[in-house]
């Protein structure tokens, strides 16, 4: 009598067990137990965050990035390690890969770099995000999103708790930023309630740290090679011309390699050394929460305390110099760290002026210029 039923049968039971797990499942190649995508991991954080999660022989990490702000340079000690990959790739475009976890940094985030094309930053926040938790909702993954303490604005509440809804001018220049930060965080919260999406934002404070580009154009990684150059400057033309050493000095000074204080000089920041940020973040991902969680030093510094700190640590013959400011320039910045203390057991442990001799040693490598004895 012929069998009931056929494999061929669509309806049948033996149709609708699973097919076996493949051959190479427990083959010699290498098997992860997790698989982990970061966008942007070409870039100052995310490289660092690359570094972090890649000592852990469980994980397979896939990078990526377009390369805007973003360098391979970074990410060279990985590059043709058998858990590493790294795609050109522009997260405004789908993304077809398979993923347990998902960081989602790609987003340039120094002011002069959002600001250069304010269309496209709008579009990688919101395109980008959009189909990042396409991606995630397609293959189950949990999803981390960089949001930033620029969604507070200018903010009118001292410190800022992840309570305080911000003070943001929807039409200026850093709109495309902010605003666009503040859309991508309503778009992870609308594929958590609408698809149970796993969620986690993390709202981060100014970060700095070895590798941020050297002309960046954030404050800490101007005023770190300012001082450098207005030393090498110095110190070269001294050793040359030490006749005319007042000479020099004029030339010095001429040179543009002040230390550049935006005016007033009296608004403040508050600065997290990138690997208390990293650390920060892979709680974040590991734990419970959804968040928003702010990650950040709440140590604060007008920049007028920040140029003064720099000059004595690094150069204290460079000028202070008080430049114009930008456009909707926050007077003040410093985040409440409750609920990631208590949530996620985590606070920064790096002071800024333990972490601003670790920033000047990378600078000095690539700018070439050696420490004076
Ligand atoms: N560093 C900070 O102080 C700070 C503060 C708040 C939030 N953040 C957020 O953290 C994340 C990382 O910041 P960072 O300081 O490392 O900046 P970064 O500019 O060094 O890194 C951003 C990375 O994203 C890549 N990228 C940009 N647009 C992309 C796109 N469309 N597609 C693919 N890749 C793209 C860049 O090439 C770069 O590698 C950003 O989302 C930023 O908004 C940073
Ligand atoms: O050379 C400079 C550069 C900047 N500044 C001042 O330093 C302060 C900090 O400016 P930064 O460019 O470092 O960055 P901001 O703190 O304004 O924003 C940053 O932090 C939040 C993140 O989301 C973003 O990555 C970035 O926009 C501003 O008040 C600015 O006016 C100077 O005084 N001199």
């Amino acid at each position: 009598m012929a069998k009931e039923y056929s494999n061929g049968n669509q309806n049948s039971p033996a149709a609708r067990t699973p097919p076996p797990p493949s051959p190479l499942r427990f083959s010699k190649f290498f098997q992860s137990n997790m698989r982990i995508l970061i966008t942007g991991g070409a870039g100052f954080i995310g490289s660092h965050l690359v570094d972090k999660l890649m000592e852990n022989e469980k994980n397979e990490v896939i990078v990526a990035d377009n390369y805007f702000t973003g360098s391979k340079d970074n990410l060279k000690k990985w590059i043709g390690h058998p858990r590493f990959e790294l795609v050109r790739h522009d997260v405004t475009e789908p993304l077809l890969i398979e993923v347990d976890q998902i960081y989602h940094l790609a987003c340039p985030a120094s002011p002069i770099f959002y600001k250069y094309n304010p269309v496209k930053t709008t579009k990688t926040n919101v395109i980008g995000t959009l189909n990042m938790l396409g991606l995630a909702k397609r293959v189950g993954a949990r999803i981390l999103l960089t949001s930033t303490s620029e969604v507070y604005g200018d903010p009118l509440v001292h410190p800022q708790d992840e309570s305080y809804w911000g003070n943001v001018n929807p039409i200026g220049v850093r709109s495309c930023y902010d605003e666009g930060k503040r859309v991508a965080e309503t778009l992870m919260f609308d594929y958590h309630r609408q698809h149970g999406i796993e969620i986690r934002i993390a709202r981060i404070f100014n970060t700095y740290g070895p590798r941020m580009n050297i002309d960046d154009g954030r404050v800490v990684s101007n005023f770190i090679a300012q001082a450098i150059r207005g030393l090498v400057y110095f110190y070269s033309t001294y050793a040359i011309l030490s006749s005319i050493e007042l000479f020099s000095y004029a030339i010095h000074l001429c040179s543009g390699e002040s230390l550049t204080v935006q005016a007033p000089g009296t608004q403040t920041r508050s600065f997290c050394y990138v690997s208390d940020m990293v650390y920060g973040l892979i709680r974040l991902m590991e734990g419970d929460n959804t968040g928003p969680i702010n990650i950040g030093n709440p140590g604060e510094f007008t920049m007028l305390e920040l140029a003064e700190t720099v000059k004595e640590l690094i150069n204290p013959e460079v000028e202070i110099a008080m430049v114009e400011n930008t456009p909707d320039d926050p007077r003040q910045r410093k985040p409440v760290i409750t609920k990631a203390n208590e949530l996620l057991g985590w606070e920064p442990k790096v002071k800024l002026r333990d972490g601003l001799p670790l920033m000047e040693e990378d600078f000095r490598l690539r700018l070439g210029v050696a420490r004076k004895k």
